[in-house]
């Protein structure tokens, strides 16, 4: 049976993952947290997954590589630098990295793709999100991923064209942005919300997580789907086949 190691195994989304695996029918190789050994777990796990903090990704990378074992990154907040290391370790074992392992959202974002690509871009974007009190990052890593799927589809680098965060007297909006917004209350487990509004209409294309649950089997499916396979970088979508 295949041995899936936690990164951030006593977390919400750590325990959450330690049922899925139970349920999967696979191996718990164990877990680590805040100080903790990262390598000692990526000798003993067949397959990694982390859904930690994102100072931890460095060192949960490198013991990934050095023990040759592939890794599911669910971890979000993540840098412009923490995402070239995920490239980087991707050049030396199987990588797959992800701002949302669910099934729904992995669908949804190939319709907001479709969607962006059909729509001229007197559409504008909008991208709506709410989450749980205790979730520290914002955009959340699903808008992120919704924002580039919008990008990719109208063409253009999300980097350059994305509105995140606006307050005061902020002019009217640009011409071409995807706008982000995030709303943080209760316990809500991952609300997101794509808005294509144009001149009289509007569409919405939104999913909601009712539970961790969906979290948590799609990263198992993803780290049992990524067990041996050579290196590189993969997509939830390759684990899905969409
Ligand atoms: N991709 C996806 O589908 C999803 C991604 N997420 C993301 O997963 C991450 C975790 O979320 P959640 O479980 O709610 O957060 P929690 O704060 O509940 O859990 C984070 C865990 O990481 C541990 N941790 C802290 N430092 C380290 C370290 N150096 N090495 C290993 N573990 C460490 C914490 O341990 P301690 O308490 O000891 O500090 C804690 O157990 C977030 O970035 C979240 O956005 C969440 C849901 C779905
Ligand atoms: O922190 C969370 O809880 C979640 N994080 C992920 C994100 O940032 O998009 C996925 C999900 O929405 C829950």
């Amino acid at each position: 049976m295949t041995k899936i190691g936690i990164y951030g195994s006593e977390g919400r989304m750590g325990q959450a993952i330690r049922d899925a695996i139970g349920a999967a029918g696979a191996d718990y190789a164990g877990g680590v947290d805040a100080g903790g050994d990262p390598m000692a777990l990526a000798r003993e796990a067949d397959v990694l997954v982390d859904f930690s903090v994102p100072s931890a990704l460095v060192g949960n990378l490198g013991a990934a590589v050095a023990a040759g074992k592939p890794i599911v990154v669910g971890t979000t907040g993540l840098s412009a630098d923490d995402l070239q290391n995920v490239d980087d370790a991707a050049q030396h074992v199987a990588v797959l990295q992800t701002g949302n392992t669910s099934l729904g959202v992995t669908l949804l974002s190939a319709l907001v793709k479709q969607a962006a690509a059909r729509l001229g871009p007197d559409w504008d974007i909008e991208i709506v999100e709410m989450h749980h009190r205790h979730k520290v990052d914002a955009p959340s890593g699903t808008s992120l991923l919704l924002g580039a799927a919008a990008a990719e589809g109208r063409g253009v680098d999300l980097a350059t064209h994305s509105d995140r965060g606006r307050d005061g007297l902020t002019g009217a909006r640009k011409e071409g942005q995807i706008g982000f917004a995030a709303l943080r209350g209760g316990s809500v487990a991952g609300d997101h919300m794509v808005i294509l509004a144009g001149n009289g209409e509007r569409i919405e294309l939104g999913h909601r997580a009712e539970s961790r649950a969906i979290f948590a089997q799609g990263a198992v499916r993803a780290a049992l789907w990524l067990a041996g396979k050579p290196a590189g970088r993969y997509r939830m979508a390759d684990v899905l086949g969409l």
